[in-house]
């Protein structure tokens, strides 16, 4: 089975290469519209489906997985950050709080779309201003949702469902997709 990753993202490569998948990787070439008038997880099933939708025109035989990873917090919709002081606004708001991570996947397999949304709780612990200042100042908050990277922060006091989702792909629901053990 042939598979195309349609993502820009090198987390989401990292979490297919660690679990073992052989795999090309075609990023989208489409504007991540959020269709505000939908459900959440509708419309981040959408983005996702749009994303893999682009490749499949360009990559037919293959399977192609495409996804969306957003911060929902009390109602709103956080994604990448616009600048600097929007990524320091976003992780005040985070702070001392617990917020979901939502990741919209769609696969796409001989023609039909299976889409999905997985959603983890984060809390983060207290952050202090300072903190905060120099992990935004540091510059690799700014290509992540909620401005944010679980894996280079230590902002995160726990989380309840998968971290790899968190991350960028729900790796459980990937494998079990695919029949291939975690
Ligand atoms: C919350 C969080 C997000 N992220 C990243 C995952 C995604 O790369 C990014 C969310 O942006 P996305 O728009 O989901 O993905 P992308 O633009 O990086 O790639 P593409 O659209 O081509 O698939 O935030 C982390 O790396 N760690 C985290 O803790």
């Amino acid at each position: 089975m042939k598979i195309v990753l349609a993502s820009n993202s090198p987390r989401r490569k990292e979490l297919l290469e660690q679990a073992h998948f052989r795999f090309e990787v075609e990023p989208a070439k489409v504007e991540e519209v959020f269709d505000e008038s939908l459900p959440i997880d509708e419309a981040l099933m959408k983005v996702a489906q749009t994303k893999a939708m682009d490749v499949a025109d360009v990559y037919p035989d293959y399977v192609v997985i495409g996804a969306d990873t957003i911060v929902y917090f009390q109602g709103k919709r956080l994604g990448k950050p616009k600048n600097k002081n929007e990524a320091k606004r976003c992780l005040h708001a985070l702070s001392n709080q617990t917020h979901e991570v939502k990741t919209g996947v769609c696969i796409i397999k001989d023609h039909q779309c299976y889409p999905f949304v997985e959603t983890t709780k984060v809390h983060f612990r207290d952050v202090s201003n300072d903190e905060i200042n120099r992990y935004v100042n540091s510059g690799s908050c700014m290509d992540k949702a909620g401005a944010y990277g679980i894996q280079e922060c230590d902002f995160v006091e726990w989380i309840d469902g998968s971290y790899s989702n968190v991350v960028g792909l729900p790796m459980e629901r990937i494998c079990q997709f695919f029949h291939v053990r975690f």
